[in-house]
């Protein structure tokens, strides 16, 4: 069978694949990993591919650039994900929920980091965090690291897909001011499954004892 033409070159959002098969779909995930291009869309769904190497992807340019876009039309980037939650939640002050999913070492905590990077640098990043936090000089990002380093320390461990990985699920809160500003955050443990700590890739890569 001939190949249709969207598969031979690549495209951004793979609604627009004339194959829409299994194969199509990764090899178009394929064809743009080998030109360093690790997001496509699937509709409004993102599609990440690990590169396990640092991009220039997260800089305060590409905030500035994704900032009031909506999905679609600049490239597919963890930002146009994040601004289209931020755009939804200031315009029709409503919740939004955004699920990050994937094997173990698909690179949902750095996804979720990045999120939370983009949500706290689309504000004033140099604006400090009020009420409760007046004392601290940090700025919201600082504190949103902060944040990932303190869960990280509690709940990962080096694994043989994943030298940082989480040992259990996370849903995270974070709660905005009427300002869209981050207020503050809340994290709630899911998933402690006893599968997820005898998990065979749990055995820590020294001895066989399970992490
Ligand atoms: N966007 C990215 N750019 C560069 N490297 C990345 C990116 N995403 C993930 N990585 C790399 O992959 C590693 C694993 O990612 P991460 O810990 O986020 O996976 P995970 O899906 O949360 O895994 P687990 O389920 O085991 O916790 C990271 O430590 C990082 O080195």
């Amino acid at each position: 069978k001939i190949m249709h033409p969207t598969s031979v070159e690549g495209v951004d959002d793979m609604i627009k694949l004339g194959d829409m098969t299994e194969a199509g779909l990764l090899r178009n995930l394929l064809l743009r990993h080998r030109q360093g291009i690790i997001y496509s869309f699937t509709g409004s769904v993102l599609v990440a591919v690990n590169p396990y190497k640092d991009f220039p992807l997260y800089t305060e340019e590409q905030v500035r650039l994704y900032h009031k876009r909506k999905l679609g039309e600049l490239p597919p980037h963890i930002f146009s994900i994040a601004e289209a939650c931020y755009f939804n939640m200031t315009r029709h002050q409503t919740n939004q929920c955004c699920i990050i999913s994937g094997e173990s070492g698909a690179g949902k905590t750095e996804s979720t980091k990045l999120i939370l990077q983009y949500l706290a640098a689309v504000r004033n990043t140099s604006q400090r965090v009020h009420s409760h936090y007046e004392s601290c000089c940090c700025t919201d990002e600082q504190q949103q690291l902060f944040f990932s380093f303190c869960i990280s320390a509690f709940g990962n461990a080096k694994t043989i897909r994943n030298d940082n990985s989480s040992r259990f699920g996370k849903y995270l809160e974070i709660f905005f001011n009427k300002d869209g500003v981050i207020e503050g955050a809340r994290v709630e443990q899911y998933l402690l499954e006893k599968s997820l700590m005898s998990d065979p890739w749990a055995n820590c890569n020294k001895c066989s004892c399970v992490i």
